[in-house]
């Protein structure tokens, strides 16, 4: 993509007025391989039910007639950056496979609904094209950063974030090396290489002998050049940026990760896409949550699906969470218009269950919201 436009009209399909309804639709339009990578996980998906699961196992506590006659509403600010609302577009990759506009449409989405849009490092649009698509919209814009073998490299990528405006990195650390993928497999799914990654032009490939049968896979130099908690203090050092670490679940990674400098984390399991049955992220927030004790954010993402999900990371201690497949899925059918839609009908849902619950702000919303049955 060189030409950052989409004068394609789109439009949402009739009866889709929830966040789910768009899974079918886009499961027609994407190819076979390309709605394998997006809606898998890794190894069996075992994670993938249990962090829809832990949303649906929480309920919630109704309260009636409060006082709403002072108005509210869904606003926050993070690391200096005002939100309309706490629902961020997560970081994902390769959203030509919905779209040629790919990440192009998505930023127009994202900017109509205001939300927050992380970028990944794997977009399919140089993440300059995506600022400046952003520079007229209302979004918060934040970087994804995959620390590459090449530090200098990665340097150089931070630098391009910086000078183009983004408003925090996020580094993901949960994915060090490439994630079992089976269902990808089975589909005949292909990454994309390297070489054709918009951001990631002149970093070389990185050559790792193939494992023969018999001989170890992972510790004969393949990990050798992974992410390690010195690279954070290297990143910290280099830049002003908020850096926010993506992808803790173990609340001693939470410790850490603020010893080594980090102003924000997100729980996440990667949407259940590296390592098959760890606990859910809504699981594993409590936890970190306590170890963080309010000393930085802390963010959430994996099964997000309904406005009840996020009243209910928020009640858990989040500060707002980040979505994955359901923007892409929105991205498929309906372009800019579904991505604005899907964040949209977020919005709108929290709204109402905020209204049920007697919560006039985020900031009313506590642990209170969730219904403890007696002992
Ligand atoms: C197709 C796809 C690509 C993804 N690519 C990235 C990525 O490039 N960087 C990253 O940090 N996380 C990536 N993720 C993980 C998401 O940021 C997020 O953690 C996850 O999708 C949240 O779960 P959900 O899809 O259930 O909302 C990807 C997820 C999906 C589904
Ligand atoms: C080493 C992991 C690369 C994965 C890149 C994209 C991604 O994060 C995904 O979940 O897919």
């Amino acid at each position: 993509m060189s030409d950052a436009v989409v004068t394609r009209q789109f439009d949402v399909p009739p009866g889709v007025v929830a966040v789910e309804d768009y899974e079918p639709f886009a499961r027609e339009r994407l190819s076979p391989e390309a709605y394998a990578y997006y809606s898998g996980g890794a190894a069996d998906e075992i994670t993938i039910g249990w962090n829809r699961a832990a949303f649906e196992r929480l309920k919630l506590r109704p309260r009636v007639l409060a006082d709403f006659a002072r108005g509210g509403g869904t606003g926050l600010d993070l690391f200096g950056q005002h939100f309309e609302h706490p629902i961020l577009m997560a970081p994902t990759a390769h959203h030509g496979l919905a779209l040629p506009e790919a990440e192009i449409a998505s930023v127009i989405g994202a900017g109509g609904a205001r939300a927050g849009m992380v970028v990944s490092t794997e977009a399919d649009v140089t993440l300059e094209e995506i600022a400046g698509v952003a520079r007229h919209s209302a979004a918060p814009l934040w970087f994804q950063l995959y620390i590459q073998h090449d530090r200098g490299f990665t340097a150089d990528l931070l630098r391009r974030a910086e000078a183009a405006g983004y408003g925090a990195l996020v580094v993901t650390v949960d994915a060090p090396v490439h994630a079992l993928r089976n269902r990808e497999q089975r589909a005949g799914y292909r990454a994309p290489k390297l070489s054709q990654h918009a951001n990631l032009r002149g970093l070389h490939t990185r050559h790792v002998a193939e494992a023969a049968l018999g001989e170890s896979l992972m510790f004969r130099g393949f990990l050798d050049v992974a992410a390690r908690w010195e690279d954070i203090a290297w990143l910290r050092g280099l830049t002003r940026l908020p850096i926010l670490l993506k992808g803790i679940l173990a609340p001693e990674d939470a410790e850490l990760a603020l010893r080594h400098g980090a102003d924000g984390l997100i729980v996440s399991n990667h949407g259940g896409r590296v390592l098959d049955t760890v606990p859910a992220s809504l699981e594993a927030l409590p936890g970190v949550v306590r170890q963080v004790a309010g000393r930085v954010p802390v963010l959430m993402d994996g099964g997000v699906r309904r406005g009840t999900d996020v009243l209910k990371a928020l009640a858990l201690g989040a500060a707002a969470v980040l979505v994955g497949r359901p923007c892409l899925y929105g991205l498929a059918v309906a372009g800019p218009a579904g991505v604005a839609h899907v964040l949209h009908l977020l919005r709108c849902e929290l709204e109402i269950a905020m209204a049920l619950t007697g919560c006039a702000r985020l900031a009313d919303i506590s642990p209170g919201v969730i219904w403890r049955d007696e002992a």
